[in-house]
């Protein structure tokens, strides 16, 4: 294998690295769903989990490996820590992919062989060798990271990647696993890597970096010019504290900026062929459904997929983009699948028009789940005028994508104004089916409706971020409420949304304690949780 394939590999770890963001796990259908979209972006790699953490993840990367992993469809790889049970686990899930690639990692900074693995140099130059070769023993495909690259001794780290190369891996991965590097430094790495390892012509040079500073993108981007030829990267750069390198920034830094990076790949300044696989204008689309399922909101001036991204608020912008777009735009919003006229559907439309527009959204539904957001679509088309594909994903999330329900409201209703004390009353059915009904008194009224919840589901809990967001423009605009919350060491996520604001965070908030409420029982089977029913029925 030559590492100068002549385009860029994007391998897509969303579903593992991404998944590491503190509050957006992901159930088995939700990571089928992101795969699914994944595979139409046009990703090379999806890595699709980590098979040993835990039966869930197992079963996610089975899954994807079946009904992915097709001959067409792009390779799917699995991490293990550099040992025996993580590298049979990921080859035994991976089996039933057509193409398939065992990640497996150890870390190489002294940082981390000291204080964490307590491992000598010696004994990390002995284990990689082994491990490489014992995965190489399931699978052609075989990726090495040295975990903490950006940390490790170069000398030592050139030395590690010989022997891993030697021992069959086809991909070394060049970790900033903890986002110290700048870009200077990280495409010097590189550069050593490439010139100091004697067999690196065996293998592609990726790079996995996190964002701590910052300055993920902006590293890969100088990695790419010093001969690294994959980039792991994650959709909206969601995963472990700041996140990953995001996908969508790097592949339109290399769309819009191939005559630049064109001649770092050995080719002509002026060619126009793509230096990714990846079918950009399914790029918006991709970025809303990975937000929506992991409740992970994209900041508006994110980037590519920011709700600002392509909006011009200032009257000398304006003025040039209506004489000339180019004057304050450098890339096209129909180039990432951004579609400006995106009224489609109304309170007339059949099944079959919404159906296949939620196909083309991303989501893929069961006759009853379409059903269900059917009638739900046809009820708020009676309230608002134009359905856009925003209110279309804000239908589909909320009721299909919701959390197990234990708690569910029954009635909300709240008393407020200026000369008012913001008072709430909500009847709630719990789990076991009982009716109950609470009321409190807050500092505003969502704070009185949270409050009055609080009392019927007796869960301690520390309320950490809510946001509300229009979900399109209009005084009918439905609204979405976005929420997180802490309990003990564990964030748990709630989304609803309604075109009445406090039923939407009164359904959020009820969203995340059914997530939280379920994840006690499950993990505690045979323990009661102290939840206590409190209120009058
Ligand atoms: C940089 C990254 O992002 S790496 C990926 C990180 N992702 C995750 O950790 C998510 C999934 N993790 C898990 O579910 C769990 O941590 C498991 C199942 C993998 C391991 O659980 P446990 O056996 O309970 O171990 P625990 O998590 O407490 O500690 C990790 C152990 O793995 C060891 N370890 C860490 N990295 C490696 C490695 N690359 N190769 C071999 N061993 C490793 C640690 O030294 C520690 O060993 P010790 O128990 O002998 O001290
Ligand atoms: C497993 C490795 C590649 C990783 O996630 C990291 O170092 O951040």
């Amino acid at each position: 294998m030559s590492n100068q394939p002549d385009r860029i590999i994007i391998f897509d770890t969303t579903l593992r690295d991404g998944e590491q963001s503190p509050g957006a796990s992901l159930t088995v259908e939700e990571k089928l769903t992101i795969a699914r979209a994944l595979a139409r972006l046009g990703v090379d790699i999806i890595e699709a989990g980590f098979p040993y953490s835990s039966p869930g993840d197992f079963e996610a990367v089975q899954k994807i490996a079946t009904t992915i992993g097709t001959q067409t469809g792009p390779r799917i790889c699995g991490l293990a820590r550099a040992t025996r049970n993580d590298i049979k686990a990921a080859a035994e899930a991976l089996k039933p992919a057509f193409k398939s690639r065992i990640h497996t990692f150890l870390a190489t900074s002294d940082i981390h062989l000291q204080h964490k693995l307590k491992k000598t140099r010696q004994e990390v130059l002995q284990i990689v060798p082994e491990m490489v070769a014992y995965a190489k023993s399931f699978v052609e495909d075989v990726e090495f990271s040295p975990e903490d690259a950006g940390r490790s001794d170069p000398e030592f780290l050139y030395q590690v990647l010989e022997k891993a190369i030697a021992a069959g891996a086809t991909t070394v991965n060049i970790p900033d696993t903890v986002g110290y590097t700048t870009p200077g430094e990280f495409g010097a790495l590189i550069k050593g890597i490439k010139d100091n390892v004697p067999n690196i012509d065996q293998a592609i040079i990726s790079v996995h970096g996190h964002d701590d500073l910052g300055l993920a993108v902006a590293n890969f981007l100088e990695a790419v010019k010093n001969g690294a030829r994959q980039l792991e990267c994650t959709i909206n750069g969601i995963g472990e504290r700041a996140g990953n390198a995001a996908l969508e920034e790097l592949v339109m830094a290399l769309h819009v900026r191939r005559q630049y990076f064109n001649p770092f790949l050995g080719r002509p300044a002026e060619s126009t062929e793509p230096l990714t696989n990846i079918n950009t204008k399914e790029i918006y689309k991709t970025s809303r459904l990975v937000s929506n399922l992991t409740g992970m909101m994209v900041q508006p001036n994110k980037a590519i997929v920011g709700a600002n991204a392509f909006a011009h608020e200032s009257g000398i912008h304006q003025d040039g983009v209506l004489k000339n777009k180019l004057t304050y735009e450098i890339m096209d919003a129909e180039s990432i699948g951004l579609n400006n006229n995106l009224i489609v559907l109304g309170k007339l439309s059949g099944r079959n028009a919404f159906r296949s527009r939620l196909k083309e959204l991303g989501f893929e539904l069961s006759d009853t789940d379409l059903n269900n957001a059917f009638l739900r679509f046809k009820d708020v088309a009676d309230k608002k005028k134009d359905i856009t594909d925003w209110d279309l994903e804000a239908i589909v999330n909320d009721e299909i994508q919701k959390a197990p329900e234990l708690f569910r409201l029954e009635l909300v209703q709240v008393s407020c104004g200026d000369h008012a004390r913001p008072t709430a009353t909500v009847t709630l059915r719990t789990p076991d089916g009982q009716e109950l009904t609470d009321a409190a008194i807050g500092t505003g009224p969502v704070d009185a409706v949270y409050k009055a919840i609080n009392r019927v589901v007796n869960v301690p809990n520390e309320l950490i971020e809510f946001s509300v967001n229009a979900v399109t423009a209009g005084i009918d605009a439905m609204g979405e409420v976005t929420i997180r919350l802490r309990h003990e060491d564990r964030i748990y996520w709630g989304y609803a949304a309604n075109t009445d604001i406090i039923v939407a965070s009164a359904c959020a908030y009820i969203s995340a304690l059914n997530r939280l409420y379920g994840s006690i029982q499950e993990r505690a089977s045979t323990y009661l949780p102290e939840v206590v029913l409190t209120s009058q029925g």
